[in-house]
């Protein structure tokens, strides 16, 4: 059967955040190492080769645990026609500082990279290079790739940035001369990345699995969000992940972005669709699908699938005049 999913992927094209060398390729190269490798210049780009069918899947980082949600796939994920998450993968994050040959540390005063890849080093860079200024880059590739390629011209001084900060298991790939390693300020920091599909099929249930949602508030008053969580609390359904995005219409309005463990054919979990379809105005199904840590969903006492349809029976039964 794996050999089955391997083989179908090897013919299937996976856009994802690009150039080679990035974290995403890295998940990539986790979730389908066989399937044609398509490198794109940002997220949207890469979600929107699926909307397209110029790709089946993409894969873009969603969450990392310094810098919590990233904003760009959130926002993309949820805009345009629909897309759906259909897997995930975790990677382990740890950062170098590259530069052309012959560059010291004491030159660098400028650092091209991704801004979550800034916002997790920039404590350690201002020790080891006081005054350093971040430019932003695409990706911790795009940066590193400029670099090597106005090094190669010789016209290296009008880029504006004398270092990148890449992925560290790709740092020796660039053609650049290692400054540090390990420069994250958090060791063991993960960054969490989705396989994105046009809608079809949901993946089979496993029992470690995730559904992610975006959903509105029913309405404005006091208790609104209450009355959203409680859709989940009552039918035992924990969350993993919850953010808040500005829907964008208009100051101080929001919308959840939300990842529930369980799967949509897990009674409590359709049980908690329904009640939010019910109370809230807006509510998006983006996608059931196995958790990549494999942690299997806990059942609370009356939240099993039995425990929901032999009460659903019990109720037909009585409309059926059974006592
Ligand atoms: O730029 C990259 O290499 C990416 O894949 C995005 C990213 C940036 C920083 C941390 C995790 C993922």
């Amino acid at each position: 059967m794996e050999n089955a999913v391997q083989q179908e992927s090897g013919t299937q094209r996976y856009a994802f955040l690009g150039p080679v060398g990035t974290f995403t390729e890295a998940a990539l190269v986790q979730v389908a190492p066989a399937a044609q490798h398509v490198p794109m210049p940002d997220v949207v780009t890469a979600l929107d080769a699926v909307r397209r069918g110029d790709a089946e899947r993409a894969v873009v980082p969603i969450e990392n645990s310094v810098e919590g949600g990233v904003s760009a796939t959130l926002d993309a994920l949820t805009s345009g026609d629909p897309l759906v998450v259909v897997g995930e993968a975790l990677v382990e994050i740890s950062f170098a500082l590259v530069a052309a040959p012959g560059t010291r540390l004491e030159d660098v005063r400028h650092v091209a990279t991704h801004p979550h890849a800034w916002a997790q080093c920039r404590g350690t860079l201002a020790r080891l290079a006081p005054g350093v200024v971040h430019v932003p880059a695409t990706s911790t590739a795009a940066g590193a790739a400029l670099l090597a390629e106005h090094a190669a011209s010789g016209d290296a001084d009008e880029l504006g940035f004398e270092a990148a900060l890449v992925a560290a298991h790709s740092a020796a790939a660039h053609g650049l001369d290692v400054l540090a390693r390990g420069v994250e300020d958090n060791v063991g920091a993960v960054t969490r990345f989705v396989v994105v599909a046009r809608p079809g099929t949901v993946p089979p249930r496993t029992g470690a699995d995730k559904t992610t949602l975006l959903v509105h508030l029913p309405h404005n008053d006091a208790g609104s969000l209450l009355t959203m969580l409680e859709q989940f609390a009552a039918r035992g359904v924990n969350l993993s992940r919850i953010e808040s995005r500005p829907i964008g219409d208009a100051l101080g309005r929001y919308a959840f972005s939300i990842d529930a463990e369980g799967h949509l054919a897990d009674e409590r979990l359709a049980a908690a669709l329904t009640g939010l379809h019910r109370v809230c105005p807006f509510v998006l199904f983006l996608g059931s699908y196995p958790r990549a840590d494999g942690v299997a969903t806990a059942v609370a006492p009356g939240t099993s699938d039995d425990a929901f349809t032999s009460a659903q029976e019990w109720v037909a039964g009585l409309r059926r005049g059974l006592t």
